[in-house]
């Protein structure tokens, strides 16, 4: 039993996962497997109840080398310190023997550390130089290195490519041949179909049913998820109209890409494929003014832009990659990020009516399927999924005409996905043109057309109606 203030995060719930399997905590945002993490790993006591490991009581909260050699996670968000080098992120926390740090020996014990678990990194590079998936094999050798057998990764392929992701499969599998026992965390059924062999459903705070995957069709799955029975997206059919609503012209960033005409109608919502490399992420934060680009103009109705604030008069909205540094204002209520941008709307000379704020966050909440105790509380308290919504709704509360969306779905469950995509259809309908950045195909579909981007050029202009085998061979440079 967990509680935090009124909102019970995790009522009488439980999860027992034997030696060596890996096993699957899924559920809806807000389900309570963050909570049920912090938990595990000793960051939190519970209210009620006790966590055992091989039938042994926990150790003491204060006592955080004895948990560490236990469990180990993996988290979201990256634990590791960019301004540190790599074998100083290894031995954080325990650098020293006796109060004295030793250098040489550190970096010679990092090598080895990276040497055992087959991680192929300099120990001497800067952390903040890695890319995501070389950050996170850091904090996965860095896990183990305490000597825990039982790790728990958390949203792990939420930033990864599809490649990175079948890397981190493989090894995932040799960990498990290694006898290391793992929970798996992610809003993604099929990698649970991939990688683990039982699977935990939380819903409502409560423990709903544990399965063996192999067993388990995936409409139930989804239904002991959601407590209904799920319904397929009905992707809508719609003519784009004659205005431009973004365009950009002999667009270039070094190192990023180069060559980039593109055009979007009002009416339309163009998708943004490609790997992580590939420069569609570079591309979309210059076509909302996080980036200025070395060659070539971007306008957004028919105005020249040169930064966020240009691109937001301009009429645009947007949902950036980096949402917990760009995208909320956690101590502010739901209420209050989402009516930010539309206070000139709302009241008038920017003053905005509590009671009108309100009115618009009890819409959006309903509209977007948002978890929460109410309008007034903080976004900070709400789960990961939840807070992804309040920067969806934020960037569509002024009704813009364009719509610039990276990744809106990362870390949104099954069923809000169908709300979010719906989201970006309702504002197209109404006659925005939007640009969607995704890793997912499943998000791409909604698109009427998807630009596939490889090396920092666009490759190919896909209509509507591919197949997966199809986008991902362009994706891939294999076929064009
Ligand atoms: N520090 C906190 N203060 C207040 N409420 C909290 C706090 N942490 C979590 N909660 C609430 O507890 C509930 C469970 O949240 P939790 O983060 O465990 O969900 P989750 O299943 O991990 O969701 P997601 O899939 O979105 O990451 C939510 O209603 C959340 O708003």
């Amino acid at each position: 039993m967990k509680r935090f203030g009124p909102t019970v995060a995790l009522n009488g719930a439980g999860i027992t996962i034997k030696e060596g399997e890996t096993h699957a905590l899924v559920g809806r945002n807000g389900a309570g497997k963050s909570t049920l993490v912090s938990i595990l790993t000793g960051l939190q006591r519970p209210d009620e109840g006790e966590v055992l490991f091989s039938g042994q009581a926990a150790p003491a909260l204060a006592d955080r080398d004895a948990w560490r050699r236990r469990v180990a996670c993996v988290y979201q968000k990256s634990t590791i310190i960019p301004q540190l080098s790599v074998a100083e992120n290894l031995f954080l926390n325990r650098q020293t023997d006796g109060g004295m740090i030793r250098w040489r020996g550190l970096r010679a014990r990092a090598r080895e550390v990276l040497e055992t678990y087959q991680v192929d990194i300099d120990a001497d590079v800067l952390a903040g130089d890695l890319g995501v998936e070389q950050r996170q094999l850091v904090e996965i050798a860095r896990a183990l290195s305490f000597g825990a057998t039982f790790i728990i990764l958390d949203e792990p392929t939420a930033q990864l490519d599809g490649p990175a992701i079948e890397r981190l499969f493989e090894r995932m599998r040799s960990l498990r041949e290694q006898g290391v026992t793992m929970m798996f965390i992610s809003h993604h059924l099929d990698e649970v179909y991939e990688i683990c062999q039982s699977v935990s459903v939380f819903r409502d705070a409560r423990h709903i049913m544990t399965s063996p995957v192999a067993d388990l069709p995936h409409d139930e799955l989804v239904a002991a998820m959601t407590g209904e029975a799920s319904a397929a997206y009905e992707y809508r059919s719609r003519t784009a109209g004659d205005d431009v609503v973004i365009a950009a012209e002999g667009l270039a960033l070094r190192g990023r890409y180069e060559d980039v005409d593109l055009r979007v109608r009002s009416g339309e919502i163009v998708g943004l494929a490609g790997s992580g490399s590939s420069g569609k992420v570079g591309l979309a934060e210059t076509l909302v003014g996080l980036r200025r680009a070395d060659a070539g103009v971007v306008s957004v109705n028919g105005t020249p832009i040169r930064d966020v604030p240009s691109a937001l008069r301009a009429g645009l909205g947007f949902v950036p990659q980096d949402r917990h540094h760009e995208g909320f204002v956690p101590l502010l209520s739901i209420a209050e990020n989402v009516t930010i941008p539309i206070a000139h709307k709302l009241g008038r000379f920017g003053y905005v009516s509590p009671a009108a704020r309100r009115a618009r966050g009890v819409q959006m909440i309903d509209e977007l399927d948002i978890k929460t105790e109410g309008p007034d509380q903080p976004v900070g308290d709400l789960s990961g999924g939840n807070a992804q919504k309040v920067v969806l709704a934020r960037a569509l509360a002024d009704d813009p005409r364009a719509v610039v969306v990276i990744n809106p779905t990362a870390g949104v469950d099954v069923k809000a996905k169908q709300s979010l995509l719906g989201a970006v259809e309702d504002a197209v309908a109404r006659g925005a043109g939007a640009v969607l950045v995704s890793d997912e195909l499943d998000d791409l579909r909604v698109c009427d057309r998807v630009l596939v981007m490889f090396h920092g050029r666009i490759v190919k202009d896909v209509p509507r109606g591919w197949s997966d085998h199809e986008l991902v061979a362009v994706m891939e440079g294999i076929e064009q």
